[in-house]
């Protein structure tokens, strides 16, 4: 992708300050905010089936995170969600630990179904499950077995760009190789450490990117959402350069939302590692 979509991108969101309305999960909720602060949006978390048609109304975006589902807060995800798509604000489903429950599997697949979904991010356990193929979702972590390597990739590519085809999507599957497609184009992003997945909420704050990014670029979905991944990929990798020797996963996570909020146009330019497929 050209260097220049990528810091345009990130100086959209920083020019706008998109509102974020999240329905996400317990654990991770508060980074999801901090991420957001950090890149220069605004979150609001709001999952009260009463509450969510206005929230969305003042919001330009929406997050359905399904991390700690319920049935309250599924039918704030389908209220939520209607709205949003009413007004043309984007939406992003992150489908936690589709693969490892009925209920999990069942809500993603009827969110995407029904309400008009911009983009799709998930580790390939959860896009798999979601697809119908055979998965065996480890919790919320990705099966290493379902991990995008080299070897896989241009298949891995294959496969993501038939469920954006068939779900009018854009599909983000992230892992050490994240591949972000919609029906014509698909990009690897090789950013990122395996730190990340030695926290919890790497995943979640990156949905949350996603919303932001797409809703400050609502021309080009695509490249946003390649923006956001690139920008999360990127910030793992500062954070682990500033690891010290008593340093663990409790400062990585901190150090994560300190190179979300210092990380300008420039520096996501010359830290991408990015990659158009054929
Ligand atoms: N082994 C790895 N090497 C490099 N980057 C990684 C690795 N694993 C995860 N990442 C990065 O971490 C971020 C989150 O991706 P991941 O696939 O772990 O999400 P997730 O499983 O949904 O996480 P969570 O559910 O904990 O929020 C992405 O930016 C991804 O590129
Ligand atoms: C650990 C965990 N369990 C449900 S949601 C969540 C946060 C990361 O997906
Ligand atoms: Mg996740």
């Amino acid at each position: 992708m050209e260097a220049f979509a990528l810091k345009k991108a990130l100086d959209n969101v920083r020019a706008t300050t998109p509102l974020v309305h999240n329905i996400t999960n317990y654990v991770t909720v508060n980074d999801c905010a901090n991420a957001l602060l950090a890149i220069g949006a605004s979150p609001i978390m709001s999952d009260e089936p009463a509450d969510v048609e206005d929230i969305q109304t003042i919001c330009d975006g929406l997050v359905l995170n399904i991390g700690t589902l319920n049935e309250r807060t599924i039918a704030g995800m389908f209220a939520a969600g209607e709205r949003a798509g009413a007004l043309g604000h984007p939406i992003v489903l992150d489908p936690v630990g589709a693969g490892a429950s009925a209920l999990r599997t069942q809500t993603a697949g009827n969110l995407l179904d029904k309400l008009d979904m911009s983009v799709v991010r998930g580790n390939m356990s959860e896009v798999k499950a979601l697809a119908g193929a055979a998965a065996a979702t480890r919790g919320v972590d990705a099966n290493p077995n379902d991990a995008v390597t080299e070897e896989n990739l241009a298949e891995s590519a294959a496969f993501v760009r038939v469920l954006a085809a068939k779900t009018n999507a854009i599909v983000a599957v992230t892992g050490a190789i994240d591949v972000v497609a919609d029906a014509e184009r698909a990009f690897a992003v090789r950013n990122g450490t395996p730190l990340m997945g030695r926290i919890t909420g790497a995943g979640c704050m990156l949905s949350c990117l996603v919303a932001a990014f797409v809703a400050a670029n609502p021309d080009a979905p695509l490249e946003a959402t390649t923006a956001a991944v690139t920008a999360m990929g990127l910030a793992g990798q500062t954070a682990q350069k500033r690891m010290g020797g008593f340093d663990g996963n409790g400062s990585f996570r901190t150090y994560v939302l300190d190179a979300l909020y210092r990380m300008d146009g420039e520096a996501l330019e010359a830290g991408a590692q990015v990659e158009e497929l054929a």
